[in-house]
C-alpha cells in the first residue's frame, strides 16, 4: 500500500500542476478522479500513511477536479451564418415575409470569445456558466466572480438572466503569452481560447490575473425588462451597470446593414477585442416572437462572417 500511495501521490500532484499552470491537461479528468478516488481509499484503510503534504489534505479541502454542470433555463442557441451581401438580401426577405411588423435590424459586432450566462437573484450576481452544448453547461461563478466588467450587484434588485460573450483584449492576451514564453509555458494560439483556458481554471486566483472582460448581448428572460427592441433592452443592461458593447447601430435595410459590415471590417485590426462577424437582428422584440426560432437557432437573427 505505501508503493501504491507514493505513485498515486506523485501521479496526483503531477497531473494537477500540469492543469493549473500550464492548462494543458495531461490526462482526462476521469483519470485523474479515478486515481484521486484511490488514494482517498487507501488513506482511510492506512491513517498512519496520511501525510499533511498529500493532494487529499490541501488548504479547501479535495481538489475539484472539474466544474458542476448547470442545465440552462432555456437553450443558449447559435446563430445562422451569411458570408456575403446576397445572404443578406436573402435573410431580410425572409423576415419581410414572416411579419407584417414594420422591420428595421440592430447591428452588433459578433466578439470571438466564448458564450456565458450569468444570473441574477434580487440584483445579485449567483450563477455563471459556460455554454456548454446549449443545454447543459459549466458552472463556473467563481472564476467569473473575478471578472471586473461583471458586477456582483445590479443598479436595481432585478432577477434576470444576461447572456454574452467572456473574450480576453488583444493586449491582455500578448502579455500573457510574452510571460507564459519567457517562463516556457506553451503559448495560447489565439484570444479565444486565451479565455476559454482561463474559464477552465480551478484555481480563482490564476483566473484574476487573466484581465477577462464581457460583453452582453441578450437578456434570457425578457419579461423581467421593459424594453421592447433589443436596443432598448441593451440601453437597459448599460443602465444596471452590466458591459455591452457600444459599436452598435440601427438599420433600416440591407445597404445600412453592409455599410456596417464595411465599416467595421475596415476597423476590425484596430479593436482592442477579436471579432469574427456582424449579428444582425431584428430589433423589435415583438417581431422576433412572432418569427420565433427554428431548433437550433433564432430566425430573427443571422451572423455575417467576415471572410477568413
Ligand atoms: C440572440 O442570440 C445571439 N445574439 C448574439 N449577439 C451577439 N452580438 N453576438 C453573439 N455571438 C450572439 N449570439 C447569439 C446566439
Amino acid at each position: 500500500a505505501v508503493l501504491r500511495i507514493e505513485e498515486l501521490r506523485k501521479d496526483l500532484d503531477k497531473w494537477n500542476t500540469a492543469y493549473n499552470d500550464a492548462d494543458q491537461p495531461l490526462v482526462e479528468d476521469h483519470i485523474f478522479d479515478k486515481a484521486y478516488a484511490e488514494l482517498v481509499a487507501l488513506e482511510a484503510a492506512y491513517p498512519e500513511l496520511v501525510t499533511p503534504d498529500s493532494i487529499t489534505q490541501r488548504v479547501g479541502g479535495a481538489i475539484s477536479t472539474g466544474f458542476t454542470k448547470v442545465t440552462h433555463d432555456s437553450p443558449m442557441l447559435s446563430l445562422g451564418n451569411a458570408f456575403n451581401k446576397e445572404d443578406l438580401e436573402a435573410f431580410d426577405k425572409r423576415i419581410r415575409k414572416l411579419t407584417e411588423l414594420p422591420i428595421e435590424y440592430m447591428c452588433e459586432l459578433k466578439i470571438d470569445g466564448l458564450a456565458v450566462s450569468l444570473k441574477y437573484e434580487n440584483g445579485r450576481f449567483v450563477q455563471g456558466a459556460t455554454r456548454g452544448d446549449g443545454r447543459i453547461g459549466e458552472e463556473i461563478t467563481a472564476n467569473l466572480n473575478t471578472v471586473k466588467s461583471i458586477p456582483r450587484r445590479l443598479a436595481q434588485p432585478l432577477t434576470i438572466e444576461v447572456r454574452g460573450e467572456c473574450y480576453m483584449p488583444k493586449t491582455s492576451f500578448a502579455e500573457l503569452n510574452r510571460v507564459r514564453e519567457e517562463n516556457g509555458h506553451e503559448v495560447f494560439a489565439n484570444p479565444r481560447n486565451a479565455a476559454a483556458g482561463s474559464l477552465r481554471q480551478l484555481d480563482t486566483k490564476v483566473v484574476a490575473e487573466r484581465n477577462l472582460s464581457t460583453f452582453l448581448y441578450s437578456v434570457a428572460d425578457l419579461g423581467s425588462l421593459s424594453a421592447t427592441t433589443q436596443s432598448g433592452a441593451l440601453d437597459e443592461l448599460d443602465r444596471l451597470g452590466l458591459t455591452t458593447n457600444h459599436e452598435r447601430r440601427i438599420c433600416q435595410n440591407v445597404a445600412e446593414i453592409w455599410e456596417f459590415v464595411q465599416e467595421f471590417q475596415e476597423k476590425r485590426p484596430h479593436l482592442d477585442y477579436e471579432i469574427d462577424g456582424i449579428v444582425i437582428k431584428v430589433n423589435s422584440l415583438q417581431a422576433q416572437q412572432e418569427i420565433g426560432y427554428t431548433v437550433k437557432a433564432p430566425r430573427w437573427a443571422i451572423a455575417y462572417k467576415f471572410p477568413a
